[in-house]
């Protein structure tokens, strides 16, 4: 099943709570964490996503787009995520950290930036929750789509059945009604999207409509008759 995570980076930070009402029904938020060194842009830390994860029952996707995830990812674990997302790029001891953000009881990811290939990672599979592919450079909401990511969706989605994984591949940045059934016809079945999602009319429709189309499109890909 297709799962649509909101990504609160394009939504109106001095009202978090209500926004988090608004997409009602999405999967999980998208909460983009940056800290102006590993991308040219900073958000949001620790102590909002602890009041986040007090003001709404749908369960917090942390993406961290920052140096030493190492030392900051089981301090969103502790602040009420249930999933934790690090830049493999970024992280000291990806395994280490995978095992102790699990330890910690929140699913473990870890993302890929566009230049990164998934291959020299395959060995690290088992030990995670999710792969995250990035399908824009990180740092900023409302950039177009990455086509050339679709050929890694669909290395990713291969090396995942391949070892008969279960673990989610989500895909992130641009990801809209033009651009998502391409995603999930690659592999993808998680969904973050920022711009699609607020900047429409009524986000709540706009998720149940990316959800369907990602559905519809992921019906007739080759990889989901395994699943
Ligand atoms: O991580 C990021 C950007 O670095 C994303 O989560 C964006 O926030 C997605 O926004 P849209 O591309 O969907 O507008």
């Amino acid at each position: 099943m297709a799962q649509i995570n909101p990504s609160i980076l394009s939504a109106d930070f001095a009202r978090l709570a209500q926004e988090a009402e608004a997409v009602r029904g999405a999967d999980w938020l998208h909460v983009d964490v940056m800290d102006n060194h590993f991308v040219p842009n900073l958000t949001l830390g620790v102590p909002i996503v602890e009041s986040l994860a007090r003001a709404t029952d749908i369960p917090l996707d942390c993406h961290l787009m920052i140096e030493q995830p190492d030392r900051w990812a089981p301090q969103y674990v502790e602040a009420g995520a249930g999933s934790v997302t690090f830049h493999v790029e970024a992280a000291a001891a990806p395994v280490r950290l995978a095992r102790e953000i699990r330890a910690k009881g929140a699913r473990a990811s870890m993302a890929l930036k566009p230049a990164t290939p998934i291959e020299p990672y395959e060995d690290l599979l088992p030990e995670l929750d999710m792969v995250l592919i990035m399908t824009v450079e990180p740092g900023f909401g409302g950039q177009a789509f990455l086509d050339i990511m679709l050929p890694k969706i669909r290395r990713t989605r291969e090396l995942i059945d391949k070892h008969g994984l279960s673990l989610w591949l989500q895909v992130d940045g641009g990801v809209a009604p033009s651009t998502i059934e391409r995603c999930a016809e690659a592999g993808a079945d998680v969904f973050v999207a920022g711009s699609a999602v607020y900047g429409a009319d009524d986000p709540a429709e706009a998720v149940r409509a990316l959800r369907a189309q990602a559905e519809t499109a992921a019906a007739g890909a080759p990889w989901a008759c395994k699943h």
